[in-house]
């Protein structure tokens, strides 16, 4: 029987604790600030504002969504952060990639202040965890480690095949999967033989944004089968990278979509900007 992963139900475990820690805050007279950037009308980014707004709402978070035209210039995308870096009551900083092409999304990583980096993206961020140091960590890869590790899925000695390279999600999930001592195949579209790697992989990772790209015949029977993907069918529903449907017959493990991976990110970057908060109430 295959397992499925449940990132909803552990969302809700998390929870719990994240409630407990945003009223400890409280009683010191501080409140998790977390502000949200969005330019432009990028389809999964939207998804992802909506349920955080959501999230925060319960979680006694302030959020603050700056939706900004898809007109929006650099220099004044950056002066937005630049405020943000300098207001005290903001602990996190989270523009939304990708970016319109008028933006180079690289000054915008160089932009954020790296201790107000709650989605881990920074450079110095980035260079933590490939050191095999990591500090804040990209929300998504270290949700889908919780909820591997909370399925009772040890990564070691694994063949992993991640499929993908952005920095959302491709690049960091490779580092943390080494510094989890896997063993990291990262594919992307100038991959020779992607489906012949996936194949032969213990873990597969999908994060292409191709709808479906894995299917049953791509799967070693037994693998463990990981969904990222937020695409559309044809007749608009919402569905992954995996055609889960026949996958599930195939793999020992898999996420569904929705309610894998998408929960688990919104979770670690609640958790993440609540880790930021009792920072500043140390330095208070
Ligand atoms: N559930 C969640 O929490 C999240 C979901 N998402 C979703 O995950 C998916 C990926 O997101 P993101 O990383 O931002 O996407 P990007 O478009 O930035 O990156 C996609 C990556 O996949 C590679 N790729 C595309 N097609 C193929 C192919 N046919 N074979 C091999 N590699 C391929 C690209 O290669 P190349 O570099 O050569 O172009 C690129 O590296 C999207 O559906 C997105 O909506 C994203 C973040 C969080
Ligand atoms: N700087 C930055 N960081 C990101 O982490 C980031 C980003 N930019 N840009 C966009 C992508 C996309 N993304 C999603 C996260 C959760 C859901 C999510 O909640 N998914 C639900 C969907 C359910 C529903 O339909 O509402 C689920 O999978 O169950 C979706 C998409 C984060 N991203």
């Amino acid at each position: 029987m295959v397992k499925l992963l449940d990132g909803k139900k552990l969302s809700q475990k998390m929870n719990v604790q994240m409630k407990q820690d945003v009223a400890a805050l409280a009683t010191q007279g501080i409140i998790p600030g977390l502000a949200v950037i969005l330019v432009g009308d990028d389809a999964a980014s939207h998804i992802y504002v909506r349920n955080k707004k959501r999230r925060a709402e319960k979680l006694g978070i302030r959020s603050v969504i700056e939706e900004l035209p898809v007109t929006t210039t650099e220099t004044e995308l950056l002066q937005l952060i630049d405020q943000y870096n300098r207001d005290p009551e903001i602990d996190g900083i989270l523009v939304q990639l990708p970016l319109p092409a008028q933006i180079d999304p690289w000054h915008v990583l160089l932009a954020i202040d790296p201790h107000k980096d709650v989605d881990g993206f920074s450079p110095v961020n980035m260079g933590k965890l490939w050191s095999g140091r990591p500090d804040v960590i990209a929300c998504t890869p270290l949700g889908i480690m919780k909820l591997l590790a909370a399925n009772g899925i040890d990564v070691a000695g694994m063949d992993a095949l991640v499929i993908g390279r952005s920095t959302i999600v491709g690049r960091p999930m490779a580092g943390l999967l080494v510094n989890a001592d896997a063993t990291v195949t990262i594919a992307h579209t100038k991959t020779n033989d992607v489906k012949a790697i996936a194949r032969r992989s213990d873990l597969i990772v999908a994060a292409c944004g191709v709808a479906h790209f894995i299917t049953a015949d791509d799967v070693k029977p037994g693998a463990v089968v990981v969904d990222v993907g937020m695409d559309r069918l044809p007749d608009g529903k919402l569905t992954g990278d995996v055609d889960f449907e026949h996958v599930k017959d195939v793999a020992s493990a898999i996420t569904p979509v929705p309610g894998g991976v998408g929960p688990m990110t919104i979770t670690m970057l609640m958790n993440q900007t609540i880790q930021l908060a009792k920072g500043r109430a140390q330095r208070e």
